[in-house]
């Protein structure tokens, strides 16, 4: 296949930049989650967090007021706006200067929410990561992928991937499929799985890290965090993706021999996020 890439330390040292030391929070990126609804603000804890240990300088997290409480205790470092509704979002009402909006986690697919992403997809043109639900509005509404800003990336395990884009029937035309939904809509897709494929148009790469302990919820809503936090950085989307990805499966590979697979969670790629990062110093 045309430009297909392993993703290994290589390919990921060749995109990853130092931060610079006269730097400060203000040039780091402020990127705003939304997402949650009522029992699942734990999805947007995890993202928000990851974003932070992915070097973003802001976090703000956008989450029905159910989410408020627990948003400030779990995780104090990042910002916190409410909806106006309790249990999920209505609106993204927002007069923030963002570099990077990550969305879809634990959000739900009720009309209220569908009409809040319908309304915020036509108004944003801040560089975006579409996760979860989010994905799932999208294939309820597959005319909206046209609003989205180009190179969005978009975050989808395999059961997220049918629905964008249908079934398919051997892993190679998965592959093209991706592909030309890819140049289709111009949009960044990380295919999750074991492993996990990025691909941008014709380019596919094939990461190479990362183990079963990444079964476990809540695995995903952190790499939407990552990835988010790195293109608030400046990165470009493809290679916040790639490395996102790259990263993602590095702490597992090194908290493997530690913890081993059992224990292992979603909050554990948080904690071991600065390791996996000093294997690319
Ligand atoms: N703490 C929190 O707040 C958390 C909140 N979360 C939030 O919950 C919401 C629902 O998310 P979700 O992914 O569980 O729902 P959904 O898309 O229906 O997928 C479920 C079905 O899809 C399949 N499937 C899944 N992965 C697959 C794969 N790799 N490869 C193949 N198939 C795969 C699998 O089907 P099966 O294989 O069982 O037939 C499974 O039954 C969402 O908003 C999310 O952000 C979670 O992040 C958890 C932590
Ligand atoms: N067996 C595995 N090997 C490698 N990576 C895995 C494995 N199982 C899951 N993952 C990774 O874990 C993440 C799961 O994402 P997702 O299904 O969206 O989780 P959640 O919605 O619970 O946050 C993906 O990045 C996927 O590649
Ligand atoms: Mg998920």
């Amino acid at each position: 296949m045309e430009n297909y890439i392993l993703l290994d330390k290589t390919v990921a040292l060749q995109r990853i930049k130092p931060i610079p030391e006269n730097t400060h929070k203000g040039t780091q990126g402020h990127v705003m989650i939304v997402g949650g609804s009522y029992g699942k603000i734990g999805s947007v804890c995890l993202s928000a967090k990851a974003c932070l240990k992915a070097g973003a300088g802001l976090v703000t997290a956008y989450v029905p007021k159910c989410g408020y409480e627990i948003v400030q205790t779990v995780v104090p470092e990042v910002m916190v706006l409410t909806d106006d509704y309790t249990d999920h979002i209505t609106s993204v009402n927002h007069k923030l200067t963002l570099n990077a909006i990550g969305i879809g986690m634990g959000m739900g697919q009720n009309a209220d929410v569908q009409q809040a992403m319908f309304h915020f997809l036509k108004m944003n043109t801040v560089p975006m990561v579409i996760d979860a639900d989010g994905l799932n509005i999208l294939s309820e509404n597959k005319e909206w992928l046209e609003m989205l800003p180009k190179q969005t990336v978009l975050t989808p395990h395999l059961k997220e991937l049918e629905r964008l884009i249908g079934a398919w029937n051997s892993h190679s035309e998965m592959l093209e499929k991706v592909q030309s939904f890819s140049v289709a809509f111009n949009v960044v897709v990380i295919a999750k799985g074991a492993p996990t494929f990025i691909v941008y148009k014709t380019s596919v790469f094939e990461n190479t890290t990362g183990n079963q302990a990444l079964a476990t919820a809540g695995s995903g809503d952190v790499l939407t965090g990552i990835v988010t936090g790195l293109l608030a950085q400046q990165y470009n989307p493809l290679d916040a993706a790639v490395l996102g990805v790259y990263l993602h499966g590095m702490t597992a590979d090194i908290a493997a021999p530690e913890i081993g697979y059992h224990a292992f969670i979603a909050s554990d790629i948080i904690n071991y996020l600065g390791k996996a990062f000093l294997t690319l110093e």
